[in-house]
Formats: C-alpha cells, structure tokens, sequence
C-alpha cells in the first residue's frame, strides 16, 4: 500500500500500538476454540464414540462447548477493543477535511466550501465503518486461522503439508489482485458520482432544459455517464471471479487434499478421529475465515482504501467552484488547454467580455457533415454582432455553442479568457441565452421577471422593464404580482417577459437567438437598443435586417464559409447578404417591410472588419432553401 491513504492508516496503527497489542490479546482468547475444535473432535471420536465410551465422546463436546462460550466471551471484548483503534481514526480524518478546508478557505477570496466538508465527512463515516469491519475481519481471520493450523500441527504436523500451501497460494492470489479491484472500485464510485452530479444539475435546471428545448442534449450527456457507470460496475463485477478463485484455492483445496490424503494419513499413523478432527479444522475454522477475509476485504477494504484516498486527496486540493445548476465543470470536449484559466484569473470567472471562438467545428452526428466547420472568431468586449444566415444556416448552433449549451468537437470556446464550458457560477451568472420560443411558468410575473436575478432591487426590475419597452404588459397584467397565465399572453408579450429576465443578470454575454421575432419592428428596435447600450457583449442572430443594421459587425453564414463584416463590406463583398437584404427589404424574410433606421456603419474600415478579405469572402449565392448539410463549411477568421 503506498499513498496518503496507505500512510494514514500506517500512523493510525503506530499510535495505537497499545490498543491493537490488547485487541491481540483478546484475539488469542477468541482463538480458543478455534484451536480447540478439531482436537476435541479427534479425542471424542477416537477415545469416546469410536471406542465404545459414548459418555466419554460427549464429556470431549461438552469441553468444546465450553471453549466456544469462551470464545463468544472474548469476541465481546474484542469488539469492545475495536472502537478505541477505530474512533480515534475518524477523528483524524475529520480534522484533516475541515482544518484543511480552513487554511484554503483562510489563503482565498471565496466562501468557504461548506458543501465539500458536508460531502468529505459523509466519506468520514464510510471510512469509519469500513475501518472497523476491516480491522475485525483481520483478526478473527488471524484468530481462526493461527487456531486451526495448531491444532493441525498438534495433530499431526504432516496435516499441514496438505493445508498450508493451497491456503497461502489462496491468499496470494487474492492480495495480488487488490490493485486491480482498488482501481475498479474507485472507477465505480466516480461513475456513480458523475451520474449524481449530472442528476443535481439537471433538476436544477429542468426548468430551462425544457424551456430551450435541451432535452436532447442533456439526454445524451446523461446517458454517457449512465452508461459509463454501467461499464465501471461490470468491470469491477468481472473481478469477483479473482475471489471466487482465492477462496477455491485457499479454502477448498485443502479439504479436498485432506480427504484424498486420508489413506495415506491412516497409514502413516494418524487415527479416523485425527482426520475427522482435520476436516473439522479446514471446514469450520479456515474455510469461513478466508471466506470473511475476503468477502470483508474487497468490500469494505476497497471502499476504505478509495475513501481514504478521496479524502486525503481532496483535503490537499484547492477548492472546487460550485457547481450546483450550473454547466459542466469539465473542459468541453476538444477545448484545449492553453489559455485555460490561470493564476490571475480563478476557473470560472471571465477576465472581460470578449469572445473567441478557435477552429470550431461541430456536427449533429458523428457521420452528418458539420454545420459549423472549422470557425475561428474573435468578438472584442462590449461589441455587437448580429448572425445571419438563411434558415438552416447554423445560427441557432453557433448560439448554443457560444453559450455553452452544446460542446465543439473541435476546437474551443471563450469567453473573457475562460472555456465557456468552465464558467461555472450558476446559470446566467457570466451569459444568458434567450430563445426565440420565450419561457413563461406559472407562478407571478415578478418571479418570472427575476428568476435569473434572485433577490434584485424593484427599482432595478422597473429600470429594465422601461429599458427594453415592457411598461405597458407590467400595467396590462395589474403589477408585478399578477399571475402569470402563459396562455393568455401572446408570443410577443412571452418575449419581453424573457427579454426583462434576461436583462437583469450581471451577465458578460448576452446571445438574442431570434428572442424578438414575435414582436413587431419598433419593439424589437426598442429591446435590442436596450440591450446593446447595457455592458457586455451581444450575439444577436437576426430575424430581420434591421437588427443587422443595428450591430458592430455581422456574421453571415452561409452554408459553406463565413463572411464577416460591417453593412457596407458585406454589401461590396457578399453575395448572399446582397441576396439576404434584398429579401428582407422585399418584406419575404418577416413578411412586413422594414422601417427601421439604418445604424451608422461605424465600424466601417476597422481592424476588425473583415469583408473582402482573403478567406472571408461569401460563396457564390447559394440556394436561400439549400440545406446546410450539404458539405458545408463556415470559415472565419479576424
Ligand atoms: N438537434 C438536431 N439534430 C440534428 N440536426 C439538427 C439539430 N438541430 C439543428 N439541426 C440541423 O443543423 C442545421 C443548422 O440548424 P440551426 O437550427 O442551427 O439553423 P438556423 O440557422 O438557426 O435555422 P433557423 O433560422 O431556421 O432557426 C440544420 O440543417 C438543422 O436541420
């Protein structure tokens, strides 16, 4: 054993050195019987029964008798003896979770991670209990079997030729394979653990899974960890076949030896009764002995070893953010690791508002053609950007992948620095997705306003209610405290009830996909300005061309590369947001004309402009209805 778990145990046992030499002692007595029994059996068989003298062979079971009521005594005591190795062990380990906790929650700016010592001291107890169950398998193993093989040496030390190596070899086997089942055990309970976690995170969050209709998504990722669980725990269930092995070897083997061996036992002098008295030896002390041990071992041992270790470990660690209904604390898949979050940035708090997207490509399926391949993109903090694209294009998908919600199979999303996958302080802590299907549960308007931003000032709330243009569906509804039936409100009205919620948080990134396309073009106008004028950057995938207008710059996908520009560089440059544009103006794309005033091309000629750049231009105007499965490909770059 090696390790702080293995070290921990080792000065446990130092320390209480005197309390194991008693518990000994008590093992010794324990071991009378044990001694005893096959002997007893012996001489009432040989000298009583076999002899004629039945009075005799019953005086010998009346002694054996008397040796397991001695026995029963001293395991009493014994188990008296096993609380004082194995509570001072518990207090260790809880002085060590919540001392460590402490020192890091002392050298930190963060609350101190109360529900880490609540988990590390539920581990307390199962290492406690664990403990305890080892420490008494090992000594009635060692009591039973020091017992047994006296008695056979006092029998005839020959027996022991016929014991004593298949019990060993046994025993071998079974401690050369607890590595192994340490490994699977420890692989189990974190399965078992990622299944919790997810489970917590999606109750928490059922409400918006449903409302964004994730369901899909967290399906899958909970069912990868489902079936990662499965796969722990058939593992760990093929290794039961090295115990069944050990006890076969070390428990059954020497009766079988015995037996066959009895000829020659007989002949060499040993008497029926000596045999019997043998078989008695191996099938009532050795054999349920190793049986215990081994049962007891790669149950309670394994979870004692990984426990200790889980512990030890995690009392050393730095604090975890919380993650309670927040995104997964792992990096998403293929994000790399460079530019992680670092020292002068905790994991989890973006630096800025800036966005970075690098080489992302993402496909439904593992055979589909990736809807976005590839796309390199860098949003400067606070800026704007409106997506646009025909339907089918990606921009739902690059919404989502921006906020999270779907991991890249390549390449890697940021936001201020840190993997949008890592940004683990809640929902809508750092970014705040809002739907075109808007949201709305039953339950007052005031708690659907503020169900991103618990416990916001009113003042706050009104503020965001004239901002984004929702003062007359407040008046219409009687006051924040009416009750909200989302089947009398329109769809528009359910859009500024989401657009107000997801006004409130203190987000860095706000992603409008097509969240106001239910309301009408001054409305829309109103809530978008709302928004943009507010810190933190905007992803709004657009729904008519004056939201395009409205932005910094515009993404327009296209089914095979990304054009990104402002107005007057897309209009110059791609053919497709000529095409787009001129669909909106025509009124087709929202089946109204559009009024609404141009924003002034400010951005025109910047360092951030991109059309007609060299592997930025538009394709050739694709087919508005052509599907985006068809090979294609969105290129981007600064
Ligand atoms: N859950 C999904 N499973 C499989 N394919 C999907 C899924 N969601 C979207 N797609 C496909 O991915 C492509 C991009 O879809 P997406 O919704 O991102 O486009 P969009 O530009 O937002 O479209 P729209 O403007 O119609 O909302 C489409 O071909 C779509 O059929």
């Amino acid at each position: 054993m090696t390790g702080p778990a293995a070290g921990l145990l080792r000065s446990s046992l130092r320390r209480r050195r005197k309390e194991f030499v008693r518990l000994a002692g008590w093992s010794l007595v324990q071991a009378v019987p044990a001694f005893l029994s096959g002997w007893v059996i012996a001489r009432a068989v040989d000298d009583g029964f076999l002899a004629g003298r039945a009075g005799t062979g019953f005086a010998w079971l009346g002694v054996l008798a008397v040796a397991v009521g001695t026995g029963a005594w001293a395991t009493r005591h014994a188990t008296l003896g096993l609380a004082a190795v194995v509570e001072p062990l518990r207090d260790e380990l809880v002085t060590l979770v919540t001392s460590g906790t402490l020192r890091r929650s002392a050298g930190s700016d963060r609350p101190a991670d109360t529900g880490g010592v609540a988990r590390l001291t539920e581990q307390v107890e199962i290492a406690r209990e664990a403990y305890g169950a080892v420490v008494m398998f090992v000594q009635s193993f060692a009591a039973s079997s020091v017992g047994a093989l006296l008695g056979l040496a006092t029998l005839d030390p020959a027996l022991l030729l016929f014991v004593l190596p298949p019990l060993l070899a046994g025993l071998g086997l079974f401690v050369g394979a607890l590595r192994a089942m340490a490994a699977r055990q420890r692989d189990v309970m974190l399965a078992d653990e990622r299944v919790a976690e997810t489970a917590s995170e999606v109750t928490g969050g059922l409400r918006d899974v449903v409302a964004c209709g994730g369901e899909d998504v967290v399906r899958e990722r909970a069912g990868q960890r489902i079936d990662a669980a499965a796969r722990a725990t058939r593992a760990l269930a093929r290794m039961t076949a090295v115990r069944t092995a050990s006890l076969a070897v070390g428990g059954w083997l020497p009766l079988v030896l015995v037996l066959a061996g009895a000829p020659w036992l007989v002949q060499r002098g040993v008497t029926a009764g000596a045999v019997l008295g043998a078989v008695t030896y191996v099938s009532q002390g050795l054999q349920p002995a190793l049986q215990s041990l081994v049962r007891g071992i790669a149950d309670s041992g394994l979870w004692l070893l990984v426990t200790l270790g889980r512990i030890t470990g995690a009392a050393g660690e730095p604090p975890t953010e919380p993650t309670a209904g927040g995104p997964p604390t792992e990096p998403e898949a293929g994000e790399p690791e460079a530019g992680g979050p670092t020292a002068s940035s905790p994991p989890g708090r973006p630096r800025h508002s800036g966005v970075e997207l690098h080489g992302v490509t993402f496909r439904y399926a593992r055979s589909a053609e990736p809807v976005i391949d590839a796309l390199d993109l860098v949003l400067r903090p606070d800026e704007h950007l409106a997506v646009v694209g025909p339907s089918g294009a990606g921009k739902s998908t690059f919404a989502a992948l921006v906020a999270g919600v779907l991991a890249p199979h390549t390449g890697g999303v940021r936001l201020g620095g840190v993997p949008v996958g890592c940004l683990n302080d809640g929902p809508a802590r750092h970014r705040v997705l809002i739907p075109q299907e808007a949201y709305v549960f039953a339950g007052s308007l005031w708690e659907n306003l503020t169900y991103l931003a618990p416990g916001v000032p009113a003042a706050v709330v009104d503020a965001a209610v004239d901002e984004v243009g929702a003062r007359p569906l407040v008046e219409r509804l009687g006051g924040y405290d009416a009750a909200v039936d989302q089947q009398e409100l329109s769809a528009g009205e359910r859009q500024l009830v989401s657009l107000v919620r997801s006004y409130l948080p203190p987000a860095e990134l706000f992603l409008l996909d097509e969240a106001t396309c239910h309301l009408d073009p001054a409305a829309e106008a109103r809530a978008e300005e709302a928004f943009a004028r507010r810190p933190g950057t905007l992803i709004v995938c657009a729904h008519r061309i004056s939201s395009a207008l409205r932005a910094d710059r515009i993404m327009v996908l296209d089914g095979a590369r990304a054009a990104l520009g402002t107005h007057t560089e897309l209009m110059a440059g791609s053919a497709l947001y000529r095409d787009l544009v001129g669909h909106w103006e025509d009124g087709a794309g929202t089946g109204k004309p559009d009024h609404t005033t141009r924003k002034p091309d400010h951005t025109a000629g910047k360092p951030g402009s991109t059309a007609g750049k060299p592997g930025l231009t538009a394709s050739p105007t694709p087919g508005r209805s052509g599907s985006r499965r068809s090979g294609s490909v969105l290129r981007s770059s600064e």
